[in-house]
């Protein structure tokens, strides 16, 4: 366990132990460690424990380490950090605490204080010292196996009441401030109802007052605790109370009672109980952290699982759109039409839809549009008889035919040529197919998603995409946006292809560099996802250092956009915008204009300067871009 001892600016000093996976550092009030330092930022500091080290890092301020600034830092023993006015030094422990110092202050008996006591009386401390060491060890294992907070807390009292021979126990813990008993146990491992009224009292706050171990041999006959509530409430005669203390900090009071017999506990218990609370607070503590660990662990996989849908990695807003219209359209036969620039995932989601459906136990048949010569292209999607054409040598089925049952995904659909346009219309429409050759009608029950990543409707405008195909195959579209515009998704995409290519070729690659998330953030990913996923890929296999840096990735300056000037920028964007509102209109000029609260005629002019630039034609009569702003 570590810990931080802070010195405020104005000498006040006081130790933190470390027992979260994160530590928060700051001025507010919601940090874990809270610094009264007006030149501290609210948020200043954190440090991460990873299992291993404790990493100090900024969330805001700046910070000293032993005299030189850092940005980040992998604290040591003894490291001096400087934030504002405030002193912090860490401190790290070794696993197994060193007993607390003999018990100083106790009321009827003082606790072994002799310190050749020990030694004289060896064969009875050696005894105990193992039924000790016997406890320590059954209680860690107990410890092991209990999963609650409150488990751990019950398991430590019984065992307290054990070692003492005491007939009950509470534990007294200190949250926000307050002590409240947490667990109150007797002999039976019975918890004992309304606890705290029964002992909150002068023994306890006299314990917590001195941090100093306490023993009553006969409390009912002692001047000073007599009238005490717990000694009143219980009988007790017999009482021992030891402070939960580690590294200068009160967590609470352990406090065990009999009520049968007066002198029950002797110095010895007493030491006992000290050592016995120190290093069960230890343990605790241990498990608690182990604990928090977990629950992050499980935080961490939910998190990671929200930020799947199937195997297609990226929950931004374009992409829950996507998933979320997924999960209306799967369970359908709909015709679906993916569109998005490539690289943007189509393929992926083509098969998501087909995962989802009813046909999954079928085949998911692909067929490249773009990639097969047009006069084989007809061959390939509906078969062919033998002797069809010189080459045919055999009967073949085409991907309509094996895509029955299942799903047909018709890939790169604007590069389909137009006569085949027809007959893969037909197709669809009756769902029959013809082989090559023959005349004869084969039925086909299967589900087709198309995609492309060229504009059908201008397509269509342009007369070399079928209108009525376009109808036919886009009952429902699903939009990927380009990895440009996914926002955070590239940084979840990226650790993704990282961490999935650093396992698969053993590499040392662990994350990106700084300067390299920078330059990705810049990059504009014309490629999308996959050429972030083949950059990944190289870098990762070359690597040879844990983080990744811009070289890496080949993204040199280069390669980066180049910064524009702002009319420049403030022009393509406003190109852009104007773009997307006249789509989401059905490309209605007018009602674009009413949208965006101008004139039509600035937006007919917008349009007809857009047609000039793109032929080179004559520009409108004194327009520049900017007149929409
Ligand atoms: N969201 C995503 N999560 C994980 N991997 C992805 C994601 N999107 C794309 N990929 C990966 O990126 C690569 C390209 O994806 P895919 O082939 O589906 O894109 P495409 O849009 O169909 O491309 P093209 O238009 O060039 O045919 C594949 O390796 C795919 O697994």
């Amino acid at each position: 366990m570590a810990s931080l001892t802070v010195r405020s600016p104005e000498g006040k000093v006081r130790t933190v132990p470390l027992h979260k996976r994160i530590t928060s550092i700051g001025r507010s009030a919601d940090n874990d460690v809270q610094l009264e330092d007006p030149s501290v930022p609210d948020s200043a500091l954190h440090v991460l424990f990873d299992g291993t080290r404790y990493q100090l890092g900024s969330l805001g301020a700046t910070f000293q380490v032993n005299g030189k600034k850092r940005d980040n830092h992998v604290l040591a023993s003894e490291d001096v950090i400087r934030v504002g006015a405030t002193e912090l030094v860490f401190a790290r422990e070794d696993a197994v605490a060193k007993p607390p110092p003999a018990p100083a202050l106790s009321v009827t008996h003082e606790p072994t204080s002799d310190p050749d006591s020990h030694t004289r009386d060896m064969p009875g401390v050696v005894g105990r010292e193992l039924v000790l060491l016997r406890r320590l060890t059954a209680f860690s294992e107990r410890l092991l196996g209990s999963s609650s907070r409150d488990e751990l807390l019950e398991s430590l009292l019984d065992e307290a009441i054990e070692v003492t021979r005491a007939d009950k126990g509470f534990l007294i813990l200190r949250d926000n401030g307050e002590l409240s008993v947490k667990v109150a146990r007797n002999l039976s491992r019975e918890n004992i109802e309304d606890a705290m009224a029964r002992v909150s009292d002068s023994i306890i706050e006299k314990v917590v007052r001195t941090r100093k171990p306490l023993i009553l041999s006969d409390a009912l006959d002692d001047p000073e605790f007599k009238s005490s509530k717990s000694v009143v409430n219980l009988k007790l005669l017999s009482v021992m109370c030891v402070p939960l203390v580690r590294n200068d900090e009160l967590f609470g009071v352990l406090y065990v009672g009999n009520d049968r017999l007066v002198n029950r506990f002797e110095p010895k218990s007493l030491d006992m109980l000290t050592i016995f609370a120190a290093q069960a607070l230890l343990l605790i503590q241990n498990a608690l952290l182990v604990n928090d660990l977990k629950l992050d662990n499980t935080e961490l996989r939910k998190r990671l699982d929200d930020t799947h849908y199937g195997e297609i990695v990226g929950a931004c807003q374009g992409m829950l759109d996507v998933y979320r219209r997924i999960d209306k359209i799967a369970p359908t036969d709909i015709s679906v039409l993916i569109t998005g620039e490539t690289g943007t995932g189509k393929e992926l989601i083509a098969r998501e839809i087909h995962r989802h459906s009813p046909r999954n136990k079928g085949p998911f048949i692909t067929i490249n549009c773009g990639a097969i010569p047009e006069n084989l292209l007809e061959s390939e999607l509906f078969g062919h008889v033998r002797g069809a054409f010189t080459g045919a040598v055999n009967t073949k089925v085409g991907k309509f035919q094996a895509a029955i049952g299942g799903t047909l995904f018709l890939d790169e659909i604007g590069e389909m040529p137009l006569q085949l346009q027809v007959k893969l219309l037909r197709a669809l429409q009756e769902k029959v197919v013809y082989k090559v050759g023959d005349h004869r009608g084969e039925p086909v029950d299967i589900r087709v998603v198309a995609a492309t990543n060229r504009v059908l409707e201008e397509e269509v405008r342009k007369g070399t995409f079928r209108e009525d195909l376009y109808y036919r195959l886009n009952v429902v579209t699903l939009k990927l946006p380009p990895l440009r515009e996914r926002g955070e998704d590239l940084f979840v995409l990226g650790k993704y292809f990282l961490q999935k290519y650093a396992k698969e070729f053993n590499s040392k690659a662990k994350g990106f560099s700084p300067s390299a998330t920078v330059a990705m953030k810049k990059y504009g990913w014309p490629g999308n996802i996959r050429e972030l996923e083949n950059r990944i890929k190289k870098a990762v296999v070359l690597a040879d250092k844990p983080l990744l840096g811009p070289d890496d990735l080949d993204l040199r300056p280069e390669s980066l956009e180049p910064v524009l000037p702002l009319s420049e920028a403030r022009e393509r964007w406003q190109k852009q915008y104007i773009q997307e509102v006249y789509e989401r209109n059905n490309r209605n000029k007018t009602k674009t204009a009413k949208d965006l609260g101008v004139d039509p005629r600035t937006i007919f002019r917008h349009f007809e300067k857009l047609e000039a630039e793109k032929t080179g034609g004559p520009l409108p009569p004194g327009e520049d871009g900017d007149e929409l702003l």
